[in-house]
């Protein structure tokens, strides 16, 4: 009698890039919730991979993690990449049978959207092995419905975003950009940091205006990092240092070791600092540890690449 293995099922692996918000501007909360933005994302080299497994019919989806803080990441149905899966599932009427194994390489937690790089990771992935056939607009605007920073990490690069942060234009930039960060073990909630926003800005918001970047923008189109630190800019700034006082030691230590621009990336607590080069992030990563302002600290470079399948 011959015996014949049966097949493995297939699968497949996806990295999305977190991400650095290079200005954040901010406008008043809207009735729906959420605030109007004019963002300048870019996405950095730290990444997270998701595989992708095809399940037996009927096994529905399931989310395993590793990496750094892999235990604060939930295995359940609120997980954004279980909702990924689910979410393409249903529009494209598959049975959502998918094993997802997500290896943080992000921050967990740290206003680096290391949650939306699953989500994105997690839509190219099962667009591939349910083969779907849906457009990259198709995938962009489910992305969007899943969260405000989903449809970025698909893209990657740098990329101005308004709306919630979901309507995304490619911006021009030059060359490589070199990036420390500054991590904290304890998060910050998003919703928290918006909150605080509104306190603080409570009767004085206005609109948001794109054209208050231009210096920034004209800065990336030519790879000048020093008019980059000079210009980068977050709106959430001061309610994230009111929810975390400490965030403002991490600061000066960076501006102490000669950092070009330091800034808390997007709803923190992470603070990010640009360097001339990889030599000088890592320097200003060292400042940060020998003054224990920072509970661990990541170096990287940016402008990366969106969702893309591994081989
Ligand atoms: C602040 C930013 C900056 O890029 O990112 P993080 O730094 O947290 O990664 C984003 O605006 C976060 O985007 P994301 O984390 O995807 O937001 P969502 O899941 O869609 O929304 C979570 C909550 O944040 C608030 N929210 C989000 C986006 C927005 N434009 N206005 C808001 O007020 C709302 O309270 C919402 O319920
Ligand atoms: N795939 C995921 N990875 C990380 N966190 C997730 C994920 N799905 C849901 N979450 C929840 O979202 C919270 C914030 O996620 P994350 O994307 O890491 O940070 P941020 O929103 O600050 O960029 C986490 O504390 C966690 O409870």
């Amino acid at each position: 009698m011959t015996h014949l293995a049966a097949a493995p099922l297939p699968s497949v692996r996806v990295r999305a890039p977190g991400k650095v918000n290079l200005s954040l501007r901010v406008g008043p909360v809207q009735e729906d919730g959420y605030h109007p933005l004019v963002t300048i994302f870019q996405a950095v080299a730290l990444y997270e991979e998701v595989t992708a497994r095809q399940v037996a019919a009927g096994s529905g989806v399931s989310v395993t993690v590793d990496g750094p803080h892999a235990e604060l990441v939930p295995c359940d149905e609120t997980n954004l990449a279980w909702r990924a899966a689910e979410s393409l599932a249903r529009l494209v009427g598959v049975e959502p049978d998918v094993a997802l194994h997500l290896v943080k390489g992000v921050p967990v937690a740290g206003g680096m959207a290391g949650g939306s790089a699953d989500a994105a990771a997690t839509l190219v992935a099962c667009d591939a092995l349910w083969d779907t056939g849906l457009s990259r607009e198709e995938l962009s605007g489910l992305a969007a419905e899943l969260g405000a920073d989903v449809a970025f990490a698909l893209l990657g690069h740098t990329a101005v975003g308004t709306g919630r942060g979901h309507l995304l234009t490619p911006a021009m930039t030059r060359g490589e950009f070199h990036w420390a960060f500054a991590v904290r073990d304890e998060g910050l909630s998003t919703p928290a940091v918006y909150r605080r926003f509104d306190e603080l800005t409570a009767g004085s918001g206005h609109d948001v205006e794109l054209a208050e970047d231009t210096g920034l923008m004209q800065a990336l189109r030519a790879g000048d990092a020093h008019a980059l630190g000079a210009a980068l800019h977050n709106d959430l700034e001061p309610a994230a240092l009111s929810l975390r006082p400490d965030l403002e030691r991490t600061q000066d230590v960076a501006r102490d070791a000669g950092a070009l621009g330091v800034l808390v990336s997007g709803s923190g607590p992470t603070v990010a600092a640009l360097a001339r080069s990889r030599q000088h992030a890592l320097a200003v990563a060292a400042s940060w540890t020998a003054e224990g302002a920072a509970d661990s600290v990541w170096c990287t470079s940016g402008p990366a690449h969106g969702a893309r399948l591994l081989p």
